[in-house]
């Protein structure tokens, strides 16, 4: 059988009365790309933040890696890689200096890192900028690394959190070809994205629409259920009756 690697049940939290996460439950199997859509305010960042083990969930239970998301935090944060278009790398240190600052965070020793960042950097095209300053780096290029960065310690599961904002199509598909090489070494990535061409490219797609789960489904199956011809008109026909928006 499928080994499991985020089992989550009727996970929910409240803040006050308010159900940012209502009840929901889901699977996700090792090695699949799994996205988690939803418009904004649905509850992804809130359920994401708990499976990374930074927040405690109200009620229900979740695992990560076979770690509990109640009482494991710290070995949850152990065995994922994490990203986020707001916090990834340091724009000023170089590109080998945050290469070493993430391995030597998640534990790596100064041998596996010298040899992990060498093969890196030359995978990457990056010979020539390794000793430039990443802020210095096209935008894409720095998702590009600090997407390698988040899976430099061989995590079970890594956490793109809108990895891709604000760059071109052909870019984010060269950053979604990673995405692949990774989730072919057996990593389990679980992505979240307002773009739908990227739901496209998951393997299973969940929609939650305020706190909760609408549907979850492949791409494909999701489009023949309600009739639509991309995942563009699936999301838009679940999300119009969202009561909750960006404001
Ligand atoms: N600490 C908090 N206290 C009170 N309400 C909160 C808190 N954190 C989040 N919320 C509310 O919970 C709801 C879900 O927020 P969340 O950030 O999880 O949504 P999201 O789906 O990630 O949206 P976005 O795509 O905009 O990031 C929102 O209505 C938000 O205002």
């Amino acid at each position: 059988m499928a080994e499991q690697v985020i089992v989550c049940k009727e996970l929910t939290k409240r803040f006050g009365d308010f159900y940012a996460v209502n009840n929901i439950t889901f699977e996700v199997t090792k090695g699949e790309i799994f996205g988690f859509l939803g418009a904004n305010g649905a509850g992804k960042t809130t359920a994401m933040r708990i499976l990374c083990g930074l927040s405690f969930p109200t009620s229900g239970t979740a695992t990560v890696a076979g770690f509990d998301v109640y009482h494991q935090q710290d070995q949850i944060k152990r065995n994922i890689g994490y990203m986020s278009q707001k916090f990834s790398l340091y724009e000023n240190l170089t590109v080998l200096e945050n290469i070493e600052f993430y391995g030597g965070v998640y534990g790596l020793s100064r041998q596996v890192i010298k040899e992990r960042s060498n093969e890196l950097i030359r995978t990457l095209g990056l010979e020539r900028e390794a000793k430039k300053l990443v802020g210095e780096l096209p935008l894409g290029w720095k998702q590009k690394l600090a997407f390698s960065v988040a899976i430099f310690h061989r995590p079970q599961i890594v956490f793109l959190d809108e990895p891709t904002g604000g760059v071109d199509p052909v870019t984010r598909r060269q950053f979604w070809d990673m995405i692949y090489e990774a989730a072919a070494t057996g990593i389990t990535v679980f992505v979240t994205t307002h773009y739908m061409d990227e739901a496209e490219y998951c393997n299973r797609v969940t929609i939650m629409v305020d706190g909760k789960i609408e549907a979850l489904d492949a791409p494909q199956a999701l489009k023949q259920r309600f009739q639509a011809e991309n995942m563009e008109e699936v999301f838009y026909q679940l999300a119009r009756s969202a009561k909750r928006s960006s404001d």
